[in-house]
């Protein structure tokens, strides 16, 4: 059986994080998904932080007006995010940690403890017509966490073998990478649909588009350093040829 199509989600984060330094209008994060769903994008994924250190709430607005590909909103499972993304009524949440002094997403959501906690954001945001996902640590108790809380998707965190990889620890790589292996295996097997993100740049992704059961990378802070150097048309296109090449290995 041939692979699934594998789709390439751009997240805007690190535009508004730009942006945001001077306080001003530019960059904009809406014409970087333009510019990123004419250079091929599947779709436009953009975090919206309860300290809104760099999207806001009226680029969310924004981005679900402008763009003709799906938007996956990422958000914490708070009342008021929830309120947000009712409003904005989105192609999808991603339901993600977040932490104050975090500098950035740590870890996956904490499925296993906070099980019960997560089951009326799920039921709501599905009622409302919205595919919600869960951005989950790649471990087997996290997959079958989301199994029971009937998330229909589930993103796993690949930022522990992104980070290994970064700094030339091989052996904890090849670990996070056998873990992410088994869970997206494990996640298929039962149903879920399978996504992986953060971290990721062109030879990690290459290499985690080899897994069959991935059927979205959802790629930002790499890309858009990337773009300060070769432009984002180029990024992209480079990172499309690596998800590409990946893919033609999966068995
Ligand atoms: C959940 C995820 O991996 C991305 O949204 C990541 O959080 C990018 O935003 P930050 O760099 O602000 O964490
Ligand atoms: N969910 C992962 C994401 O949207 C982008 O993460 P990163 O590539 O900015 O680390």
């Amino acid at each position: 059986m041939s692979p699934k199509p594998l789709r390439l989600g751009v997240n805007v984060d690190h535009v508004a994080t730009v942006r945001n330094a001077r306080g001003g209008p530019r960059p904009d994060p809406v014409r970087a998904a333009l510019l990123a769903i004419e250079a091929g994008a599947d779709g436009i994924t953009a975090h919206l932080r309860e300290d809104r250190r760099h999207i806001t709430d009226a680029d969310m607005a924004r981005l679900k007006a402008a763009i003709s590909k799906p938007l996956n909103f990422e958000m914490a499972a708070t009342d008021q995010m929830l309120d947000v993304a009712l409003a904005t009524a989105p192609h999808a949440v991603c339901l993600v940690p977040e932490k104050r002094t975090e500098r950035t997403t740590e870890g996956g959501l904490d499925v296993v403890g906070g099980h019960d906690y997560f089951i009326p954001f799920v039921d709501e945001l599905s009622r409302a017509g919205v595919r919600v996902s869960l951005f989950i640590e790649p471990s087997l108790e996290a997959i079958d966490a989301a199994v029971s809380i009937k998330a229909p998707v589930v993103e796993l965190h690949t930022g522990a073998w992104c980070h290994a990889v970064e700094v030339g620890d091989h052996d904890r790589a090849e670990r996070e990478f056998a873990r992410v292996v088994e869970a997206a295996a494990y996640g298929a097997e039962r149903g879920l649909e399978i996504h992986a993100g953060h971290g990721l740049d062109y030879d990690t992704a290459r290499r985690v588009s080899a897994l069959p059961q991935i059927v979205e990378l959802n790629i930002g802070h790499f890309l858009i350093g990337e773009a300060i150097f070769v432009g984002l048309e180029e990024a992209i296109s480079r990172m499309r040829r690596a998800m590409e090449e990946g893919r033609a290995q999966a068995p």
